[in-house]
């Protein structure tokens, strides 16, 4: 009794000094809001977990040109609201305002994917390049895969409506279009594959509750709390004798052989890491598929979702869109310049994107060393800084009616100078900003737009209860309800 009495007494004092040393003081000079002495600041950062929106909001109507600090239980979040700031982010050195450190710091890469992922980040280059130039090539897969996929998903008879859950659909088609297009087949039908695609994320994300922790702890609890490295010991079993197979042939044959090997995501990262002077390894390679699962299947889904539940909600909105659909096609058939021109579609989609954001705080950046802003404002090295997209996203200051989702606000004749979901700009950041805006956009929304326009010209869909569902909000993220069902009845 009387040790744990003598314990308790002197853990106070170490309790207050890990709380007192645990948030950083260099940030002193930037307001903050919630609470700022280090003891209170853990209920600002608990009441954030959850209420993100609400917290930002307030920052913004505080500080409307400036910046803000907010506490997350792992560190503050300094929080950017000006238009200098989005200018300043845009033409930064990302050397020295660093995403990719930011993203690896946020979900601890080092402790599940390995720290050679940030030492040479050339997967960018190669989602920016192959991947992305090789849609038109692979179109026909694309939409093929999308027809079985919903096929296989949406279990229709005759004209009775079929209940679906939403979000499940959209990971399951978005699973199966992704790997079609990185894998081909028959790779794309291993579901060992799939599997562990879909499993990536969730499981890749959960590097975010290590980074809670000491540093010493973080490597044996990321094998304890995460499945990242059974994961990628699956998918080195799976396209690991492929690789090996390709590397070989490059061995004997040099770069003469490159013309025959297949159009896929292992022949671009072969590709890539050679032309970033680096030797691909079957381990290499493998990490980087988890990567591209991890930034591209769940993100994907979320925002598929988002707008099925708008269309839902406007079924006046459907009509309009079926009928750009049914023109596009009759002209074009089902190719990507049809899906390029379904201007109105991608309207919808960029408004989505603007009210249903799946990041409330975007164009997330990590200083490598301090950094002034034009304003003066300076930041130390090593802290996470974000735009306020939820709240620029509802400013009057950037668009009439914010509150209002109007789906065809950017529909232009023709598309002439519409602004287009792919295009960040000073007030649309759902794709983030400048240098370091998301590389996979191009593929993420023509895979997003044929997948509604198949669904749109080929089924009537509501939702289950005639309200939108209430989304998750987790942090800075806000994500669609998973367990909403939605109504599919095949058109005749
Ligand atoms: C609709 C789906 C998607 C959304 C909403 C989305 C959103 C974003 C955002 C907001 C960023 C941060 C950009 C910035 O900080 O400026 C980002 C980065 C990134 N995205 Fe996406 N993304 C999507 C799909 C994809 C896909 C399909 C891929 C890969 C094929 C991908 C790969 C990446 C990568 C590698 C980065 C890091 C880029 C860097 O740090 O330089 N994303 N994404």
């Amino acid at each position: 009794m009387f040790d744990s009495i003598l314990a308790l007494f002197l853990s106070i004092p170490v309790l207050i000094v890990f709380v007192y040393t645990s948030r950083r003081r260099d940030l002193d000079h930037i307001p903050t809001v919630g609470y700022s002495d280090p003891f209170l600041s853990w209920l600002s950062a608990i009441r954030y977990i959850h209420n993100a929106p609400a917290i930002i909001s307030e920052g913004y109507a505080l500080y409307p040109k400036g910046a803000f600090k907010i506490a997350m239980i792992d560190g503050w979040n300094v929080i950017l609201n000006g238009n200098q700031y989005i200018s300043d982010l845009n033409g930064a050195d990302p050397s020295i305002l660093s995403s990719v450190m930011a993203l690896a710091d946020m979900f601890q890469f080092e402790a599940t994917l390995g720290d050679k992922i940030t030492k040479h980040s050339h997967i960018i280059t190669v989602i920016r390049t192959s991947l992305t130039r090789n849609i038109n090539a692979r179109f026909h897969d694309i939409t093929e895969e999308v027809v079985r996929s919903f096929d296989a998903g949406i279990p229709c008879e005759g004209e009775a409506w079929t209940s679906v859950p939403a979000y499940q659909l959209a990971a399951d088609v978005i699973c199966r279009v992704t790997s079609r297009y990185l894998f081909d087949e028959p790779l794309c039908n291993d579901p060992n594959i799939r599997v562990i695609c879909e499993q990536a994320t969730g499981e890749i994300f959960k590097g975010r509750f290590v980074r809670y922790l000491p540093e010493s702890s973080k490597p044996f609890v990321a094998r304890l709390i995460t499945k990242v490295h059974g994961l990628h010991a699956g998918m080195m079993q799976c396209i690991g004798p492929i690789i090996e197979n390709r590397l070989e042939r490059r061995q004997l044959n040099g770069a003469d052989c490159t013309e025959e090997e297949p159009n896929d995501i292992i022949t671009w990262l072969i590709d890539g890491a050679i032309n970033a002077g680096q030797s691909p390894t079957v381990a290499d390679i493998s990490t980087r598929v988890l990567l591209i699962s991890f930034t591209s299947i769940h993100t994907t889904s979320a925002v598929f979702t988002t707008i099925l539940y708008q269309l839902c909600m406007n079924p006046q909105d459907v009509a309009t869109l079926r009928d750009e659909v049914q023109r596009v096609v009759q002209a074009e058939n089902w190719t990507r310049l049809a899906v390029t021109k379904m201007h109105n579609l991608d309207s919808y989609l960029r408004e989505s994107q603007r009210l249903h954001t799946i990041a409330n705080l975007s164009v997330v950046r990590m200083p490598l060393e301090e950094y002034t802003f034009s304003d003066g404002l300076v930041v130390p090295g090593g802290i996470i800084l974000s735009i306020n997209t939820f709240s620029r996203h509802r400013s009057a200051d950037h668009y009439l009616s914010p509150d209002t989702f109007d789906g065809f606000r950017y529909a232009r004749e023709g598309g002439q100078g519409q602004s287009l979901a792919t295009g960040p700009s000073m007030e649309y950041h759902s794709f983030g900003h400048g240098r370091s805006a998301c590389p996979g956009r191009f593929f993420a929304t023509a895979e997003i737009k044929l997948m509604l326009a198949h669904l749109i010209a080929h089924y009537d869909f509501k939702m289950e209860y005639d309200v939108y569902p209430e989304k998750i909000i987790f942090e800075g993220n806000a994500l669609p309800n998973r367990e909403a069902k939605v109504l599919f009845r095949r058109r005749v």
